[in-house]
């Protein structure tokens, strides 16, 4: 079947329902493409338990969806996705290519959004003997709780933002838990950042900077007996260059502190059974190991044409804040590093964007579809 429609979202997170909202608003008919089994699947499936939101709620907020009154500062990520089907229900279209039933639909479409997010696939490192692995180990987009792990030795590999959440709450539920950090990194407190991104708004990001620095040696004192340093560079210049956010810390430093849950240096080898060797030449014994070790795109996957707007990594070519839109109809929504305040920044420009092309007829009407990797 081929079905010609006016944009095509491929991806049905935060940044594909957002584009389609804005879309909505404006009558511009879109359609959501969504590879799981329901709306924002990342949150509802691939999220540990007890995550909240990172920034304070007031940067969180999708267009035209604030959240209640009464909203925790720190939303918990349950009311996320409730507000998300809460918007759903009734006012946005959401359809979802069955990739399972016989007959394939095309759409012939002259916008193209992708919205498949910085989050596509999980990424696990190649590791020597990791094939070999007696225990049992997994990205951390399958980590849920450590209900199962009581009493086991569980190794996280990675000190971001999962990786230093996912230890602590590991610990919590009783396993014996170690954490692997093979490079510096900037530990915070999300009050921290909540008072840095209000002062961004009128200071200098470096100012901004020091004085986060400067409240988490307050904090945290110096953490290099226990195998954490701090970057040069402050943690916001950081985010802006590399997208790479500071580590928001929701109690890890004080049970690493404490010994209860150990340090390792990056991961040499796997040796036989459940044996692994660390660059510093210890060797322990682990059942389970964590990857928190971050995301790819995967839009490569799955555009053929990806050179109108990415780069071999399946990042956009542009950098913010020019870097949602591409050539030929092409956009993305969710690709700028900024979280969930990009993406309503993105979704904004885009439907603007989609909007001033069909009143202003800029759209030649032999527009060639953009192609789709068959698969
Ligand atoms: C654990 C975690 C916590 C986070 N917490 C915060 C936070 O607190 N605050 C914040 O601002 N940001 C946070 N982020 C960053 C970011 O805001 C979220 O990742 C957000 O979900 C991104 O939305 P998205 O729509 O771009 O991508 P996603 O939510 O990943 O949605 C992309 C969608 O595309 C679908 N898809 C992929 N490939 C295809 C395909 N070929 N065809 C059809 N569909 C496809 C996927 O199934 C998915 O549903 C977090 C990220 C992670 C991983
Ligand atoms: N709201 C919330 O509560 C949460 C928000 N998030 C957000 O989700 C996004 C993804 O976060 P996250 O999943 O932590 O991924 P990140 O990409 O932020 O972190 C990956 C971590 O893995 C490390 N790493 C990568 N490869 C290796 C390796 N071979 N050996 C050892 N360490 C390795 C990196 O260290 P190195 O510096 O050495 O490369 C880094 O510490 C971020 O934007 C984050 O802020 C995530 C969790 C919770
Ligand atoms: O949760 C994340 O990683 C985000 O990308 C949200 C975000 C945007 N800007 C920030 C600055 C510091 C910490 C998190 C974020």
């Amino acid at each position: 079947m081929m079905e010609e429609v006016v944009v095509v979202i491929v991806g049905g997170g935060p940044a594909g329902l957002a584009t389609a909202a804005c879309l909505n608003r404006l009558f511009i008919p879109n359609i959501v493409l969504e590879r799981d089994d329901c709306h924002a699947p990342l949150w509802r499936k691939r999220t540990y338990d007890r995550l909240n939101l990172h920034l304070g709620k007031e940067f969180c907020a999708l267009p035209h969806m604030p959240f209640p009154d009464g909203t925790p500062t720190f939303v918990p990520r349950v009311c996320f996705m409730q507000s998300a089907s809460l918007e759903n229900d009734g006012r946005w279209r959401i359809l979802v290519k069955d990739t399972t039933c016989d007959g394939s639909e095309v759409y012939v479409a002259t916008f193209l959004v992708v919205a498949t997010g910085e989050n596509g696939e999980g990424f696990i490192p190649k590791i020597i003997g990791l094939d070999n692995f007696q225990g049992e180990y997994m990205h951390s987009n399958r980590y849920l709780n450590g209900r199962e792990w009581y009493g086991k030795n569980v190794l996280v590999v990675g000190c971001g933002n999962s990786g230093m959440e996912i230890a602590y709450d590991l610990s919590n539920w009783g396993a014996n838990t170690s954490i692997v950090i093979r490079n510096e990194v900037h530990v915070v407190t999300r009050e921290m950042v909540l008072v840095a991104m209000h002062l961004l708004k009128f200071l200098q990001v470096e100012l901004v900077d020091e004085l986060v620095v400067f409240l988490s040696r307050m904090k945290y004192g110096n953490l290099s007996k226990y195998g954490l340093s701090r970057p040069k560079e402050g943690p916001f210049s950081l985010k802006v260059k590399t997208g790479r956010s500071p580590t928001i810390d929701v109690g890890c430093i004080d049970k690493i502190k404490k010994g209860e849950i150990k340090v390792f240096p990056a991961v040499y080898s796997i040796k036989e059974d459940k044996m692994i060797q660390f660059e510093d030449g210890r060797e322990e014994c682990f059942d389970v190991i964590i990857f928190a070790t971050g995301y790819k795109s995967n839009v490569l996957n799955w555009l053929k044409d990806y050179k109108h707007m990415f780069n071999e990594d399946g990042m956009p070519k542009k950098s913010n804040p020019n870097h949602w839109k591409g050539e030929n109809g092409i956009y993305c929504a969710g690709f700028s590093s900024q979280g969930l305040m990009g993406i309503s920044y993105d979704a904004k420009h885009i439907s603007d964007d989609i909007s001033l092309a069909l009143s202003s007829k800029e759209i030649p009407s032999t527009f060639a579809p953009l192609n789709l990797v068959d698969d």
